[in-house]
């Protein structure tokens, strides 16, 4: 048995055409994570919420279309000690621009396969970015 405490949360994957993942931070903290967040008892579903978590930190419009689920993945929280976060990661479409709003302090790409010694948060350092890696970009001709 283990005290610790699981938060849901669904994360967004946006590249952009050389392959680099968009990563965010938040105030306050010193790792780079993925856009997103707890689900809202009103969302309709995951994508719904990675929508709205996109428009509320980066005021970006998520396109209906497009979206890849990568997984479901654990780590150990980054900003809340003693707790883990439980993912569901979709890559998804999105206009730009990406911008710093509400919680979100910094904005940044980052090449997944040269991560080098960033500070990045777990669950992305460990699991995401790794999947994404290994992912070619595809590009459709309708993004
Ligand atoms: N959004 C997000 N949160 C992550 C990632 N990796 C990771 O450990 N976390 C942790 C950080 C927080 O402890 C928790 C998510 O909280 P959050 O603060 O992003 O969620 P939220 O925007 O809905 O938060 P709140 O306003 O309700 O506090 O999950 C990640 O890649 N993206």
């Amino acid at each position: 048995m283990s005290d610790e405490q699981v938060i849901g949360i669904v994360a967004a994957v946006i590249r952009d055409v050389q392959g680099r993942v968009l990563m965010v931070r938040k105030r306050g903290a010193t790792v780079w994570q993925q856009p997103g967040g707890k689900r809202d008892a009103d969302d309709l579903n995951d994508l719904h919420t990675i929508a709205r978590e996109l428009h509320e930190e980066l005021g970006c419009t998520m396109h209906e279309k497009g979206a890849r689920w990568i997984g479901r993945f654990s780590a150990p929280a980054a900003n809340e000690p003693g707790h883990v976060v439980e993912a569901e990661v979709y890559e998804v479409k999105a206009d730009g621009p990406f911008e710093a709003q509400a919680e979100i302090e910094g904005v940044c790409w980052i090449d997944p396969a040269a991560l080098g010694d960033m500070p990045i948060a777990r669950l992305s350092r460990e699991f995401i970015l790794p999947a994404v890696a290994a992912t070619p970009v595809v590009m459709h001709p309708q993004d």
